[in-house]
């Protein structure tokens, strides 16, 4: 019974929102609500009424599967049987009572369920409780008459930050700021019944707009809030709408009228692909936790040891430490213990300077973390996770130097961005205590983590690893052992393309700015720069094949050995001589940079020795060049069964390399926005392309990244076909693709 009602011997009438996990507002939960609400309202018995939660929240809003199953009913039977116009009409029903309702927030109030609260006449709030509209994290706009309500209780400037940035207030903030009449000071329920019984019926749709704030819109207050929101997303639609909506509110509009402008705007946004894409992140953020065959109960993590306190090391550590949990990081000399000790501390003294860290919080960090050289403090850990240099020889040493000094049943993770984890693994007893951990750098900052699973690593291993990067709060996605597993090896192929493109004749900063106004967070160029450039030179070093083209490096490579045997490496190798932070493509000045001069010249002087003449580049053949051999790799990990399903992929791109959110990560912008026929036509194209440059240019090599994939091409063959909603075309497909031709990856027969 999602909407389960009690009447208490004081004469208050609870009606308890009951549909776990969230109590989100499915389309049961309304029906059930509106049967039961006027039951109460019409009890004689009943003298008032109270709306809460069950379990920690009181509602996490409406029921996001939803939207797409509404999407999928078309714009003509959608205007008929909007499930949001009748969210709405619950929100009426509440409203209306002639006895007082008040809402008792037990627990978070967010989106529909923050819309329910203001429908109540009243809001008595726990102290852990708050109120938000993360809605437009979905491309939406708060459809059940937030947008109507809040500005009639809160200051304008409170509301749009609320609204337009999805921005929750706890409890105390939203009691200064109108939204919460009460803080209860014991049990919530109890105050809110005490609440409802000693004050009178109050709806907020009767309420006139604040003076303030109807001066503060005339003055171009929304503008303003406008720019700062379309500044940090420039590609999101909700803001825009959002706005509209404000403005009808803080008019001389009547609250009905309010009310139609919102319902008007949100149908437009809830169509949007910009939203579909932010619906399919938010649910694939949550599947990627559930991984295929992984279903053992996850061991518990009370003390973590770090083996190597360089940036990487030192990152992951302050990721436990962050947490409360116990970190031992351990180093082989006592300079670069001091060195890792040293950034990391400095790094909380910032947060501390700043305000962002309390006092007790610092010392209790600090207290937390154990420097160590001795590998005897690794006795009692449960996990380690090794952030050596990327030497598979040292990686083996150090992995036998764990495994006499740990607990038989301790795991061992290494931190590797592309070395082969099950030879590593190998060199121990039991392997199976073993998996990767790919953190992204700087670890502390970095949301993603990719983690992969071996052909040995156990069923629990690969839990309590999921567990791991839940506890440290990232978002993780389980992948298998292939070079570069998901993202650097779909990296390659873009940064491949982007150093080619270059030498035909597009400058630097144009490749960037394609990118960046494509919606990358930063372009192929900037990120060599910030990765730092020697990584695959020295892989490719120690491989003694500085010419071989693989998985995780391709595309010419002059100009990049030419800045590497400089040791220009990117931002992190300062030359004092020109007093910047960093050379390497661009030469780096705090935040800015510029294109070196030299470098320009040096790749006259590469183009003038192959014989290539520059052409003008068009940028639509920069986005092209760059993303479609992108996406046309993330077809091949997934064919050859490295990675469960398309949406983690989508995660490795978004949370790890930059990929604009309102796309939905490479591949639901392959099948929503572009299409696979065109990426398969235009993969034929260029890589024709690239084949007459390699016939005919000895200087060229042969690269595979444009073949195209055979999933792909399945694809373009059921291309339209209809799926259920929230469902991907890619995932149906594969599902048949991977019975028909499992690949050797460990997620093909799962
Ligand atoms: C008309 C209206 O204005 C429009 C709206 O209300 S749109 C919806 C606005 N609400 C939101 O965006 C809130 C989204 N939810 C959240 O932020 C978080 O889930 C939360 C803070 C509520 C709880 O967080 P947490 O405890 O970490 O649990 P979390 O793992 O995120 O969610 C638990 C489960 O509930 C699901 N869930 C959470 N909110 C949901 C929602 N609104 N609809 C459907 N499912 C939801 C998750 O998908 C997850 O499902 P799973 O168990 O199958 O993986």
């Amino acid at each position: 019974m999602p909407a389960v009602t009690s009447v208490r011997p004081d004469g208050v009438g609870v009606i308890t929102l009951d549909s776990p996990p969230v109590n989100s507002l499915g389309s049961d939960l309304v029906t059930s609500f509106m049967q039961e609400f006027p039951k109460l309202v019409e009890d004689p018995k009943v003298k008032a009424i109270v709306v809460t939660g069950k379990g920690a929240l009181f509602c996490g809003g409406a029921e996001i599967t939803e939207f797409a199953v509404m999407v999928a009913m078309g714009a003509e039977k959608f205007k008929e049987t909007n499930p949001v116009a009748h969210l709405s009409k619950m929100m009426d029903l509440i409203d209306a009572s002639p006895k007082t309702v008040v809402a008792a927030l037990n627990g978070p109030a967010l989106g529909g369920g923050a819309e329910v609260s203001l429908a109540c006449h009243y809001r008595v709030a726990a102290p852990k409780s708050s109120v938000g509209f993360p809605e437009v994290n979905l491309g939406l706009l708060p459809g059940a008459q937030g947008t109507q309500r809040l500005p009639r209780v809160a200051p304008l400037p409170t509301a749009m930050t609320m609204i337009l940035q999805g921005k929750p207030l706890n409890a105390e903030a939203a009691r200064k700021n109108g939204i919460v009449d009460v803080v209860a000071k014991g049990d919530v329920l109890e105050e809110a019944a005490e609440f409802a019984l000693s004050h009178p019926p109050a709806p907020i749709s009767k309420r006139e707009v604040p003076k303030t704030n109807r001066f503060m819109v005339a003055a171009g207050a929304l503008e303003s809030g406008l720019n700062t929101a379309v500044k940090a997303a420039p590609l999101m639609i909700a803001p825009r709408s959002i706005i509209k909506c404000f403005e009808a509110a803080c008019s001389k509009k009547s609250f009905r009228e309010g009310v139609q402008v919102e319902l008007e705007e949100f149908s437009k946004l809830v169509f949007s692909v910009e939203s579909a894409a932010l619906r399919h992140l938010f649910l694939s953020e949550r599947l990627a936790q559930k991984v295929p065959g992984v279903n053992e109960k996850p061991a518990p993590l009370k003390k973590i040891g770090i083996l190597g306190a360089g940036l990487m090391g030192g990152g992951i550590a302050m990721c436990f430490v962050q947490k409360g949990v116990p970190v031992v990081l351990k180093d082989a000399k006592q300079e670069w213990l001091d060195g890792g000790m040293k950034k990391i501390v400095s790094l909380w003294e910032g947060q501390l300077k700043k305000g962002r860290l309390s006092k007790e919080k610092f010392k209790q960090y600090m207290s937390l973390l154990k420097p160590t050289l001795d590998y005897g403090d690794f006795k009692d850990v449960d996990m380690v996770i090794e952030a050596v240099p990327e030497i598979m020889d040292l990686k083996k040493q150090v992995f036998l130097d764990i495994e006499k000094s740990t607990k038989p049943d301790a795991f061992i993770c290494t931190n590797t961005s592309g070395l082969n984890i099950d030879d590593i693994a190998a060199v121990l007893k039991d392997p199976s205590r073993v998996m990767g951990t790919h953190f992204f750098s700087p670890a502390n900052v970095m949301q993603l983590l990719e983690n992969i699973r071996t052909a040995k690593s156990s069923n629990r291993t690969l839990s309590t690893g999921m567990a791991m990067a839940k506890l440290i709060s990232k978002k993780v996605v389980m992948v298998g052992n292939c070079d570069g597993f998901v993202g650097n090896r779909m990296l390659a192929p873009y940064a491949g393309e982007a150093k080619m493109l270059v030498e035909e004749g597009a400058t630097i900063e144009q490749i960037d700015k394609a990118a960046q106004t494509f919606g990358m967070a930063m372009g192929p160029m900037a990120l060599g720069d910030l990765v730092g450039l020697e990584l695959f030179w020295k892989q490719r070093q120690a491989a003694n094949d500085m010419k071989k083209q693989t998985k995780t490096y391709y595309g010419p490579y002059e100009l990049t050995d030419w800045l590497c045997e400089q040791g220009r490496y990117g931002l992190k190798t300062p030359d004092p001589k020109i007093k910047a932070n960093g050379r390497g493509v661009f030469i780096h000045r705090g935040r800015e940079k510029f294109v070196d001069p030299e470098v320009v010249a040096k790749l006259e002087e590469i183009r003038k020795t192959k014989g290539v003449t520059a052409r003008p580049v068009s940028d639509e053949e920069i986005v092209e060049r760059l993303f479609f051999p992108l996406i046309n790799e993330g077809f091949k990990i997934l064919e050859e069964g490295y990675v469960a399903r398309s949406s983690d992929v989508d995660i490795v791109y978004i949370y790890g390399y930059g990929f604009p959110p309102s796309k939905g990560g490479p591949m639901f912008f392959a099948e929503n926005y572009v299409g696979f026929k065109k990426i398969l036509e235009k993969l034929k194209i260029y890589g024709a392309q690239a084949k007459e440059r390699f016939t005919k240019n000895p200087h060229y090599l042969p690269i595979d990244y444009f073949e195209p994939s055979k999933l792909l091409e399945a694809c373009v063959a059921k291309e339209g076909t209809k799926v259920f909603p929230g469902q991907t075309l890619i995932d149906v497909v594969l599902k048949d693709f991977r019975k028909q031709s499992p690949g050797p990856g460990p997620f093909s027969k799962l």
